[in-house]
């Protein structure tokens, strides 16, 4: 049995993984922690797993007490920057138990960013399109800053055409590793990622969409379970899938 203790519990993602873990067989749920609960050795009662779905200011914070607590931490959290990352691998490294950050769990969202990354070489457009509910605190989403690195990693400096000159009101959207990036907030989505990838006379189209968040919740559940088996700091569920292509 695996015991398990969530962070921001009370939230939309929390409460899904509350009810998700609850569920499982082989997890245990141990402690229910939101904004106002210290993660200490006592508050965690022992879990060998802390989950957290905070908000990006709460994130590494939350993280760091859990590996004091003697936690893995399974993050779903996003807004990181690649100094807090740095940090977080530190402190895992030192303390001897593992992190996983992952921006996306939904294993249609993990696929597309694999399969952009599978495309993007052979195209010479790439842009990205995040759509998520209007209360969500960052943007673009961390899945839609994962999928502009990944196609950046693959296309390396390759340039883009576009012809704009004129942009006072920045359409365009943010630059990403020199990938343009949309964000939408739209009441009735939840999450949603459109890559376009376009030649001369040929468009190919990835999308994915989260209706519930339901959708995250085995990516979340297969975290918990292989985290004891993982590398000090794991970013992003497709390295615990195995994927072909990599
Ligand atoms: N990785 C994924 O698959 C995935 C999926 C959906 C959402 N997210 C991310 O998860 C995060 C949470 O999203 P949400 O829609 O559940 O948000 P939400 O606002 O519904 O929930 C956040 C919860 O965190 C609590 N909280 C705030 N500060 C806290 C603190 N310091 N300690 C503990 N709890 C605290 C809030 O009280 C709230 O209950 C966001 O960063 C979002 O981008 C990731
Ligand atoms: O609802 C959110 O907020 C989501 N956040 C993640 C992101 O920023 O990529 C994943 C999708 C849902």
């Amino acid at each position: 049995m695996i015991t398990v203790a969530v962070s921001g519990a009370h939230g939309r993602m929390g409460s899904t993984v509350v009810q998700a873990v609850s569920a499982a067989n082989d997890l245990e749920l141990v402690a229910e922690l939101d904004h106002e609960d210290e993660i200490s050795t006592d508050t965690v009662r022992g879990a060998d797993v802390l989950v957290d779905f905070t908000v990006p200011a709460a994130a590494q914070t939350n993280v760091l007490a859990g590996l004091a607590a003697g936690c893995h931490v399974v993050v779903g959290t996003t807004g990181w920057t690649p100094e807090a990352i740095d940090s977080v691998r530190q402190a895992a490294v030192d303390s001897g138990r593992n992190v996983i950050i992952a921006p996306n769990f939904a294993l249609s969202a993990v696929l597309a960013m694999h399969f952009a990354a599978l495309a993007a070489p052979y195209f010479e457009s790439a842009e990205v399109i995040e759509l998520h509910h209007p209360n969500k605190l960052d943007a673009p989403s961390g899945t839609a800053q994962a999928t502009a690195k990944k196609i950046a990693e693959v296309r390396g400096s390759a340039p883009m055409p576009d012809a704009t000159e004129h942009d006072p009101q920045g359409t365009r959207g943010g630059l990403i590793d020199g990938v343009r990036v949309h964000a939408l907030r739209i009441s009735g989505l939840t999450a949603h990622e459109e890559i376009l990838l376009g030649n001369p006379g040929e468009l190919l189209t990835i999308r994915t969409d989260s209706f519930d968040r339901a959708s995250f919740m085995p990516g979340v559940l297969l975290a918990i379970r292989k985290i004891p088996q993982l590398q000090p700091l794991t970013y992003g569920l497709d390295q615990v899938m195995d994927l072909p292509g990599r």
